[in-house]
C-alpha cells in the first residue's frame, strides 16, 4: 500500500496551491516537505528529483511528478475526480448530443436562431476547457502577490476587469442551463475537479474583491454548496492545509528560493 503523497513547495499558495485543494477535496491525507531556502531546492536538484530543475513536485505512487496541470490531471484520474467518460472531459452538454446537433440544424435551416441556453447547453465543452479556464483566471489573480509594486495597480484592476467580464459571466450562463436540467455539479451527476477548481477560484475572487461576487448569484450558491460538501468544510476549517494569501514576508522568502 502506497504511503501518503508528498509535496515538496514552499510554506505558501503559489502553483501547489490548486493541489493541495484536489488531494483535501478526494479525502486523500497528504505530507508537505517545506523549501525553506535555496539550499533545500538546490538538492532536490542534485538528487535528480526534478525533471525541470523546478518545483512544485508531488512523489505518489512511487513517481516524482512535476508541472502542477500534469500532477492536477494525474490526481483526478485516481481519485476519479475527471468525469465519467471522455465525453464529459471533452464535449460536455447538459442536453445531450443531440442537442448539439439540433442547435447546428435549426441554426443552418435558420428556422429560427437557437435559444442563448441551447447554445450555451451545446457548446462544445466539457471538463478540459472549463479547468484551464479557471486555472488561467486563478494563476492571474495568484500572481497580483509578486508582481512588481509598480505594475500591481494596473494589473489588479485588469483582473478584476476579466474576472467580471469575461471569465464569472461564462460560468454564471452556465449554471443558468445547469439549473433547468437538476445537477448541483459543473459536468455530469457528480463531484468532478471542475467543482474544485472552480470553488477555489471563487475564494479567491471573493479575497480580491467581495462585491465582484454580487452580480452572480448562481455562482454565490454554487460556492455555498460546494463549500458545504465534507472534504471541502474540512480543508476550510482553519489549522488544514490550506494556505493562506501571502504576505510580504513570504514573498520575500519566494524571490530568495526561487530568484525572481
Ligand atoms: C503566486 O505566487 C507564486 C509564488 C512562487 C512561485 C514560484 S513556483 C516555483 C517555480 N516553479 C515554476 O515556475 C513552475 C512552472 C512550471 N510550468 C520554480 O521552481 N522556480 C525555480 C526555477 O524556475 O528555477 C510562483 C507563484
Amino acid at each position: 500500500m502506497a504511503g501518503k503523497p508528498v509535496l515538496h513547495y514552499f510554506n505558501a499558495r503559489g502553483r501547489m496551491e490548486c493541489i493541495r485543494w484536489l488531494l483535501a477535496a478526494a479525502g486523500v491525507e497528504f505530507e508537505e516537505k517545506f523549501i525553506q531556502s535555496p539550499e533545500d531546492l538546490e538538492k532536490l536538484r542534485k538528487d535528480g528529483n526534478l525533471m525541470f530543475d523546478q518545483v512544485p513536485m508531488v512523489e505518489i505512487d512511487g513517481m516524482k511528478l512535476v508541472q502542477t496541470r500534469a500532477i492536477l490531471n494525474y490526481i483526478a484520474t485516481k481519485y476519479d475526480l475527471y468525469g465519467k467518460d471522455v465525453k464529459e472531459r471533452t464535449l460536455y452538454d447538459v442536453l445531450g448530443l443531440k442537442a448539439c446537433a439540433t442547435t447546428a440544424r435549426r441554426w443552418l435551416s435558420s428556422e429560427r436562431p437557437p435559444s442563448s441556453s441551447l447554445l450555451m447547453a451545446a457548446y462544445p465543452v466539457g471538463i478540459d476547457v472549463y479547468t484551464e479556464g479557471i486555472l488561467d483566471l486563478t494563476e492571474m489573480i495568484l500572481q497580483l502577490v509578486i508582481c512588481p509594486p509598480d505594475q500591481r495597480e494596473a494589473k489588479i484592476s485588469l483582473a478584476k476587469d476579466k474576472t467580471k467580464n469575461r471569465y464569472l459571466p461564462a460560468f454564471e450562463k452556465l449554471m443558468k442551463v445547469l439549473k433547468s436540467h437538476g445537477p448541483d455539479y459543473l459536468v455530469g451527476k457528480r463531484l468532478t475537479r471542475v467543482d474544485i477548481h472552480l470553488l477555489e477560484l471563487l475564494l479567491y475572487v471573493e479575497e480580491l474583491d467581495a462585491s465582484l461576487l454580487n452580480p452572480f448569484p448562481l455562482l454565490k450558491a454554487f460556492k455555498s454548496r460546494i463549500s458545504s460538501l465534507p472534504n471541502v468544510k474540512k480543508f476550510l476549517q482553519p489549522g488544514s492545509q490550506r494556505k493562506p494569501l501571502m504576505d510580504a514576508k513570504q514573498v520575500e522568502e519566494a524571490r530568495k528560493i526561487f530568484k525572481f
